[in-house]
């Protein structure tokens, strides 16, 4: 039997991510060939024009899967009767902007989105926060939509993890697909912990620990860390522009394991910290190595946590709990 269509919005559809973004959830790479898409795109007015561009492409790419596109910047016609909100659209850092200069500019974007998720998107809507800081603009929308259950929010992390895979298949000599369980802990930040102590390599056919693999623990625990935590730094450098083909294509992962499933791989995603059994703090969106099922994700437990990574699931719980904090108030001052 047909499926019915999934109702997907992206946000920010006019900008660079979802340039590529789009095609790949129209071509069915995300949700399956045999899943129609009515696919909404919403941006700001100025961006109107682009948007209409972009619809004329998407027609022009005659996707067999692609039921319909609809171009708007109106929230509450964008959100309504949502599955899948991808929530892209954010004002990006400009150079000499702090971290907390860009959680005040877009706390409200996240709070008025949430808002009307809450009210207009289906029930069982699957939100995924990309738009920076990603995992504290979650915990926004997350906040103001209270009658959507916790575990539908979550932000993107599978960048990192892609990134940290791709590093960690260069130095064992093998393709990024012999590479598994790499885990990314924490904040889509400079202070995440890229883990690949859990991690595993097919290499010659033989499955043996990435640490065994790599053969060069120093490097695990230095340079490996800090290029998987700067390499959005490194690649904004490069091209004068942050990553958005590479975004694209994590967004693509994370939706697909989260709701088609991930076939028992572990994944990470920054998703509520509620009930977590790694002593991060409740009430954070924060990154863990998850299965996911048909659109339910299940925490990866028990595993060994060693001294030195305590230490760095700690700083970066501390970061997100900072941020947490920050937003909080801005949003209160904002509002009396
Ligand atoms: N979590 C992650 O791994 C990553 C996150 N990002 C973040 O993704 C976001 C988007 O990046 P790009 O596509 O490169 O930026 P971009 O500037 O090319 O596009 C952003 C688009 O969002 C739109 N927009 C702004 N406010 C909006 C609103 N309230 N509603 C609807 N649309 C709105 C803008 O008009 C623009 O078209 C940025 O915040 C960036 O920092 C980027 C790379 C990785
Ligand atoms: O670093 C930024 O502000 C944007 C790009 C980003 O988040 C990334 O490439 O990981």
């Amino acid at each position: 039997m047909a499926k019915s269509p999934m109702r997907v919005v992206v946000t920010g559809a006019a900008g660079q991510i979802s340039y590529s973004l789009l095609a790949l959830i129209a071509r069915g790479d995300v949700f399956g060939r045999d899943q129609p898409v009515d696919l909404v795109m919403l941006d700001l007015p100025f961006a109107k024009d682009a948007l209409e561009g972009v619809v004329m492409e998407l027609q022009d790419c005659a996707f067999p899967s692609l039921k319909s596109v609809t171009a708007t910047c109106d929230q509450t016609e964008a959100f309504t009767d949502i599955d899948v909100a991808v929530l892209v659209g954010a004002f990006p850092r400009k150079p000499g902007m702090e971290r907390n200069d860009m959680l005040a500019k877009n706390a409200e974007i996240f709070k008025a989105q949430g808002a009307l998720l809450n009210t207009v998107a289906k029930k069982t809507v699957k939100v995924l926060v990309v738009g920076n800081p990603a995992n504290t603009n979650c915990l926004i929308a997350q906040k103001y939509a209270p009658t959507i259950p916790k575990e539908n929010f979550s932000a993107l992390t599978r960048l990192d993890q892609n990134r940290a895979t791709a590093q960690i298949a260069a130095k064992a000599g093998v393709t990024s697909d012999k590479v598994s369980q790499i885990t990314i802990w924490g904040n889509h930040s400079a202070t995440q912990y890229p883990d690949a102590w859990h991690g595993k390599v097919n290499k010659d056919g033989a499955e043996v620990a990435a640490s065994a693999a790599v053969n060069d623990d120093a490097w695990l625990k230095s340079d490996f860390i800090t290029t998987v935590q700067k390499r959005g730094a490194a690649v904004l450098a490069a091209r004068k522009l942050s990553s958005a083909m590479s975004a694209a294509k994590a967004i693509g992962d994370h939706l697909h394991d989260w709701i088609v499933g991930s076939e028992g791989r572990w994944v990470s995603m920054a998703i509520t910290s509620d009930g977590n059994k790694y002593g991060v703090p409740e009430g954070l969106i924060y990154s863990f190595p998850v299965t996911c099922e048909a659109g339910v994700w299940t925490v990866v437990n028990g595993l060994e946590i060693s001294e030195f990574s305590r230490e760095k699931l700690t700083v970066t719980a501390e970061e997100l709990s900072g941020e947490a904090k920050y937003a909080a108030e801005f949003l209160e001052k904002a509002s009396a």
